[in-house]
């Protein structure tokens, strides 16, 4: 038996020409931009171009490029050494990764997958909470590449897991660990930070800001924080729309006016990229000094924390229905 694991994420720029091709495709996407077909393949390119700029700049200060493939690429490693560790029977597995918006393309990944040659297939997205814009667009996309070339193994889906235990016992580790540093410069406001979503979107029904508050009350019940301990927010807002809300900037100058000392907690990337290591680690930092925060701290995305990734692995094998009782029957 052959397991194909395939990782769904956006992917970003490799390096600073790919930005506006990557930016047009982000745009090009009838999921993050919801205008007719017509309108939309020109206001993609109109938008990528006005973008590029302000875009490149933020990937300059990562040296021209995201790191989110090769960030992806180790929690695919890790995630292969996690389910072939446990003993199980799963036959052979093998991880695979597909970026929505830049290389490796769904194209080019179920190509690789057909050589492969497996007998299932399991989608798993770097999204613990659903979105049309990201999970769902991510699956259709692939579906498409898969019609085209002809791939018609049987495939499992994991659609969600915003409280999956694994992922919360993660954040809630990395988050205590850095509490005693926000603590050491005064009384602590945490800041759990998701990327945002325009509001209309929302109100179309998609469950993604309801997720992100499940994950957060799973968190904070775990680490046994109060209300007034936390805040929920939402970050990276683009283009003209009103998108949900609070803003964590908004949230920033308000603890920092409070002089209080600012946690942040990523709680929607389950790995670095621009979106942390520029967003959160210089722009929002500068704002939150600028504002007289005695403290800010920025807890890292769990990445492969090994109970992140066992708790891919737990998802994976309940996917395909060969997880073990926890407690063996007693007769
Ligand atoms: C939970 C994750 C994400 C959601 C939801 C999401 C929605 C969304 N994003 C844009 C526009 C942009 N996103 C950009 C970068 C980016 N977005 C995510 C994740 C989610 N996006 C990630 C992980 C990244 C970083 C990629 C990397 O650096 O590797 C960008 C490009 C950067 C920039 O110009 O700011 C844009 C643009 C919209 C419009 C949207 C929902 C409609
Ligand atoms: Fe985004
Ligand atoms: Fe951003």
């Amino acid at each position: 038996m052959r397991t194909a694991i395939v990782l769904f994420n956006l992917g970003g720029p490799d390096r600073p020409e790919a930005v506006e091709p990557f930016l047009r495709n982000l745009f090009s996407d009838p999921a993050i931009l919801r205008v007719p077909g017509f309108l939309r393949s020109f206001l993609a390119r109109t938008i990528a171009r006005r973008r590029a700029p302000i875009a490149r700049a933020v990937y300059d200060k990562l040296g021209g490029g995201s790191p989110l493939l090769p960030n992806t690429q180790a929690q695919a490693r890790a995630l292969e050494a996690a389910l072939s560790d446990r003993g199980l029977d799963l036959g052979e597995v093998r991880c695979f990764v597909a970026m929505r918006y830049w290389n490796p393309f769904a194209e080019e990944t179920v190509r690789e997958v057909q050589r492969f040659a497996p007998d299932r297939i399991v989608m798993l997205p770097l999204y613990p909470q659903f979105s049309t814009t990201t999970t769902a667009s991510s699956f259709d996309d692939w579906a498409r590449a898969a019609a085209k070339a002809g791939l018609t193994v049987p495939m499992l889906t994991i659609r969600d897991y915003p409280t999956e235990p694994g992922f919360i016992a993660a954040v809630s580790r990395l988050t205590a660990e850095r509490l005693p540093e926000a603590r050491a410069a005064g009384s602590v406001k945490i800041l759990f930070s998701a990327h945002g979503l325009p509001k209309k979107i929302v109100q179309a029904g998609d469950p993604y800001a309801e997720q992100v508050g499940s994950s957060v009350r799973a968190i904070a019940e775990r680490l046994g924080l109060s209300l007034d301990d936390y805040e929920v927010c939402f970050q990276s807002r683009v283009g003209p729309l009103e998108w949900i809300g609070p803003y964590t900037d908004e949230e920033i100058v308000r603890a920092a006016e409070a002089r209080q000392s600012i946690l942040l907690v990523p709680v929607a990337f389950v790995s670095e990229h621009s979106e942390t290591l520029v967003e959160l680690d210089i722009e929002y930092r500068h704002l939150a000094e600028k504002h007289g925060a005695p403290g800010y701290v920025r807890v890292p995305t769990v990445g492969t924390a090994p109970e992140f990734i066992a708790g891919l692995a737990d998802l994976v094998r309940r996917a395909i229905g060969t997880e073990r009782p926890a407690v063996l029957p007693s007769r």
